[in-house]
């Protein structure tokens, strides 16, 4: 505590407590509450000229940068890659998968994975993004027929669902026929445990954490949760060696979970570590690509002139048969719908921040942050920089023209991060979204039911609407 306290009275930031520090402020908010906080206080300390601020939690001192130049000192590192505190919490399900090993496991295993997502790849998982995306559109035609309102927020996550299974494990699991998936609702839940868990300090204690139930909540979850990955590594491997399935070896289709079970048999993976890659995988893939996707719509929905424009470039670049696959070509055409995702990435980023935890000490903008210190890269707070971004809270696809992106620092705009431990599977999720947005636009008009502040973000592993995405969709003729 003394030695956060003393580092913290040196960095920019709110006053605290002696002994809690700013927890008060992080008790008293509500998970939307909590980002407009921090987006507050980081625009108070840019006016004043600050590059970083930081928060002080018992014992622990969370330093945000908030400008994009700051941010490259930390993202830039090629040593302090090792997660923070908060990532503990997902130990017991994801273990020592990519997005938190480091050192020499993270290197082999990320070398390893890398192919999977090489781009002549990406355009042989064009065909399920294609099909997936049809499915979703036809789940959600009885709303458009009767005009009730529909969340589009859990279809769109049963069908990104069904495409990283497809795609990344050869397995079909028809979750957009499914509305009680297990699966999903124990993503559900032990995501919304991790905010409980990282500003609750009785919970950081094992004994506490056990004696309140919340370990078996956890467990719970986690059964659910490796149950679901685990059968289908077993499914697979059954269905390989049966020759039942055929093992997919060419260059452009061979899928992840293939990949990993021919480093099991080799013994370059352990049965362990090609769960962990699986889960990871699930983890950081899906429901990151379901909130993207979910806020897109919600944007296109209030803000109609850009919806046509979305509509109108389909049509020309794909042709006006909207049950048309779209091809990996067009979907490289499609500029302005690539302009609109991002900028959509930009007002609600999908994953509200990462954290780092220095293992030495680091200098950023001459504020010296010691060793134990956690980094927190918040493109939260990065994409309202309102001296970067004028009048941040509009959106407005042209700031991702190339000539106004070239006006910023590469790390003011970060929703997959940057540096070498930046997300994996960025380039895949880009393109699926897109074939589900293109897919959706082309069928429907999309209207909101309900204010665009009245569904808000909550700050959990992902920005999840906290009222969904309630629209009305029109059928376009
Ligand atoms: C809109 C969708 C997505 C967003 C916003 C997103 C965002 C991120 C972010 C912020 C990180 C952390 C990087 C860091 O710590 O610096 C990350 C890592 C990662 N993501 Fe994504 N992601 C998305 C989709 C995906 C998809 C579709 C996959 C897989 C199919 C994926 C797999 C991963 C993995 C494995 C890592 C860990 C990489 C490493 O540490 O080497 N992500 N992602």
């Amino acid at each position: 505590i003394r030695k956060a306290n003393y580092y913290g009275s040196k960095i920019p930031g709110p006053p605290g407590h002696w002994l809690t520090g700013n927890m008060s402020m992080f008790q008293n908010e509500t998970s939307h509450g909590l980002i407009k906080m921090m987006q507050e206080e980081a625009r108070k300390a840019r006016d004043q000229g600050y590059s970083v601020i930081r928060f002080l939690l018992p014992g622990q001192l969370l330093v945000y940068p908030i400008t994009g130049k700051a941010t490259a000192k930390i993202l830039e590192s090629t040593t302090e890659l090792h997660k923070g505190e908060g990532y503990e919490f997902f130990g017991p399900w994801i273990g020592g998968g990519l997005l938190v090993s480091v050192g020499e496991r993270w290197k082999a295993h990320r070398k390893l994975i890398t192919p999977s997502f090489h781009f002549a790849k990406l355009e042989g998982y064009f065909d399920v993004f294609n099909q997936e995306s049809k499915i979703l559109v036809d789940c959600l035609e009885k709303f458009s027929e009767n005009g009730e309102t529909v969340n589009l927020h859990p279809y769109i996550n049963r069908c990104t669902l069904d495409v990283i299974c497809e795609t990344a494990m050869g397995t079909k699991v028809n979750a957009q026929f499914n509305h009680e998936h297990p699966y999903l609702q124990a993503v559900e839940g032990y995501t919304a445990m991790m905010l409980e868990y990282g500003y609750s300090p009785l919970m950081w204690n094992p004994f506490l954490f056990w004696l309140f139930g919340h370990k078996k909540r956890q467990n719970d979850f986690c059964y659910t949760l490796k149950k679901f990955t685990g059968d289908i590594i077993a499914e697979r491997k059954a269905a390989l060696e049966s020759g039942e399935a055929e093992k997919s070896t060419s260059k452009r289709s061979m899928n992840f979970l293939d990949l990993l079970l021919s480093k099991t048999e080799s013994n370059v993976f352990t049965e362990e570590d090609l769960r962990q890659e699986v889960d990871t995988f699930m983890f950081g893939g899906h429901d990151t690509t379901t909130t993207s996707c979910s806020w897109s719509c919600w944007n296109l929905a209030h803000n109609p002139d850009v919806q046509q424009k979305v509509y109108e470039e389909l049509v020309k670049v794909c042709g006006d048969d909207p049950n048309g696959d779209i091809s990996y070509e067009q979907a490289n055409q499609l500029n302005y719908l690539d302009r609109v995702l991002r900028e959509s990435k930009r007002i609600i980023a999908p994953v509200p921040a990462v954290e780092r935890q220095l293992q030495n000490e680091m200098e950023i903008d001459g504020y010296t942050i010691p060793a134990g210190a956690n980094i927190s890269i918040s493109p939260f707070i990065l994409h309202r920089n309102h001296h970067v971004f004028k009048n941040p809270e509009i959106f407005d696809p042209d700031r991702f023209l190339p000539e106004e992106c070239a006006k910023r620092h590469p790390y003011d705009f970060v929703p997959f991060s940057a540096g070498v431990k930046n997300c994996i599977g960025q380039k895949f999720s880009i393109l699926n979204e897109k074939v589900m947005v293109a897919h959706l636009v082309r069928n429907y008009r999309i209207e909101p039911m309900l204010k665009f502040d009245e569904s808000l973000p909550c700050f959990e592993a992902v920005s999840k609407p906290s009222r969904g995405i309630p629209v009305k969709l029109i059928r376009r003729i």
